[in-house]
């Protein structure tokens, strides 16, 4: 499509979503005026030997290849590179803003933000708390910012939606003076799509979100819980970092603190070790060797324990955390399955859910073995707990709160 006279005059309505995670670069370029998705990217494997470029146009095939790329900065201009060669660089004047995903926003962040020095600032104040996700975001937002000056950066925190959470649930029971020195609480990850999901499970039920309660699952390599009521969020699984709660693929989730102490004292391990063990070499990918859950079930299939075993963990924190924000809710209209697993896998959802009729939590085995890309139920016809898949999309929800941001002047 080219540019017109009149689309030229008139306001801008593009938004570029960048999603940089610790190793890698997701993008998507969208048109706020009609939804439509212009191009969608990923940069793989950042810093490696060889890393993965593709980048996807909206007509047309994906454009994939392997290349060094040595940093975040310089995904972000092979990504530029791309876009540019289909007409849509960082300097075309349709572009009204670039929406970065920011992974920690502490607690001064509780709204998307335009960023100014200030901000920058900030976010970098905040990297001791998300060493793996903030010093990516900030890379992406200078570079951005490099690529074209005048263009409004918008930054979306992953925390914000968790704002919100009352005191009794975002403190650590310990010594407060520590605790506020250091500024450790539970922050909470993953709001873009708690927000989200628990807006469309309230539209797949036909309510308003503030007459709701939802229990969101997003279980992706990442992994959360969070407890909705009436839109607003009032508990999340994970804490002052990404680490807390839920098995992942490759995090332990909720541990007891004094393996901590246990692995230093009596197995030498230095803290750079426990670190890496808990956040790289823990979770699914710990205990049987695969984090990919595809892997895991065939595995499953085949009679593997150790897969049988991870499974079985994995499956057992997500009921504990079901009947714990049951608990915290007092009253559940729906129960959410997003992301990665939560979309694909229905052996997950079925055992999630197991044993829990008596608190009206059901599954049909027909509609869970279904497989579609849009919201649907997954309880039997008149359950008193709808149970339902909701595929998330992060990257349009920072657009639409980025663009919400800047249109309004
Ligand atoms: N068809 C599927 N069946 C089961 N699990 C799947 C399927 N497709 C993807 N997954 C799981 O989803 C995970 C990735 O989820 P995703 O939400 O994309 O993660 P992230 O954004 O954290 O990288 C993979 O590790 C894999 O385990
Ligand atoms: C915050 C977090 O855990 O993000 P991701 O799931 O993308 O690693
Ligand atoms: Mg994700």
């Amino acid at each position: 499509m080219t540019a017109t006279g009149s689309d030229r005059a008139s306001a801008p309505t593009r938004v570029l979503v960048l999603n940089s995670g610790s190793s890698s670069v997701k993008y998507q370029l969208l048109d706020m005026a009609d939804g439509a998705r212009l191009a969608t990217g990923l940069v793989e494997r950042i810093g490696e030997r060889s890393s993965l470029l593709r980048h996807t146009p909206a007509a047309g095939d994906a454009r994939t290849r392997e290349a060094p790329v040595a940093d975040h900065g310089a995904a972000l201009e092979a990504a530029a590179a791309e876009l540019a060669a289909d007409g849509l660089g960082l300097d075309s004047p349709r572009l009204a803003a670039v929406g970065h995903r920011v992974v920690h926003g502490g607690r001064r962040f509780t709204e998307p933000t335009r960023v100014d020095d200030d901000v920058l600032a900030e976010i970098e104040r905040l990297v001791p708390l998300a060493p793996l996700h903030n010093p990516a975001n900030l890379t992406g937002i200078r570079t951005a910012r490099a690529l074209n000056p005048r263009l409004p950066q918008v930054a979306v925190f992953d925390t914000a939606f968790h704002t919100t959470v009352p005191e009794h649930a975002a403190r650590y029971a310990i010594d407060v003076a520590t605790a506020d020195e250091h500024r450790v609480r539970r922050y909470g990850f993953h709001g873009t799509s708690h927000a989200y999901v628990s807006r469309r499970t309230a539209e797949l039920l036909g309510r308003d979100p503030s007459e709701v309660n939802v229990i969101v699952l997003h279980l992706g390599n990442g992994a959360s819980a969070s407890a909705v009521r009436g839109g607003v969020c009032v508990e999340t699984s994970m804490g002052l970092t990404p680490l807390e709660g839920l098995v992942m693929g490759t995090r332990s989730g909720d541990v007891d603190p004094a393996v901590i102490l246990h692995l230093s004292r009596v197995a030498g391990m230095s803290v750079d070790d426990i670190d890496t063990l808990l956040n790289k070499r823990s979770g699914l990918v710990g205990l049987c060797g695969d984090n990919d859950m595809r892997e895991i079930r065939r595995r499953v299939d085949e009679g593997d324990e150790a897969a049988a075993l991870a499974f079985d963990v994995y499956a057992h924190r997500l009921r504990k955390y079901v009947g714990a924000y049951y608990a915290v809710l007092g009253h559940v209209d729906a129960i959410a399955f997003t992301a990665g697993v939560g979309e694909n896998s229905a052996p997950v959802r079925e055992a999630a859910t197991a044993g829990l009729a008596g608190l009206g939590i059901e599954v049909d085995p027909v509609r869970n073995a279904a497989r579609a890309a849009v919201p649907r139920l997954i309880s039997p016809e008149g359950s008193r707990v709808a149970v339902a898949v909701v595929p998330t999309d992060e990257e349009l929800e920072i657009a639409r709160q980025t663009f919400a941001l800047v249109d309004e002047g």
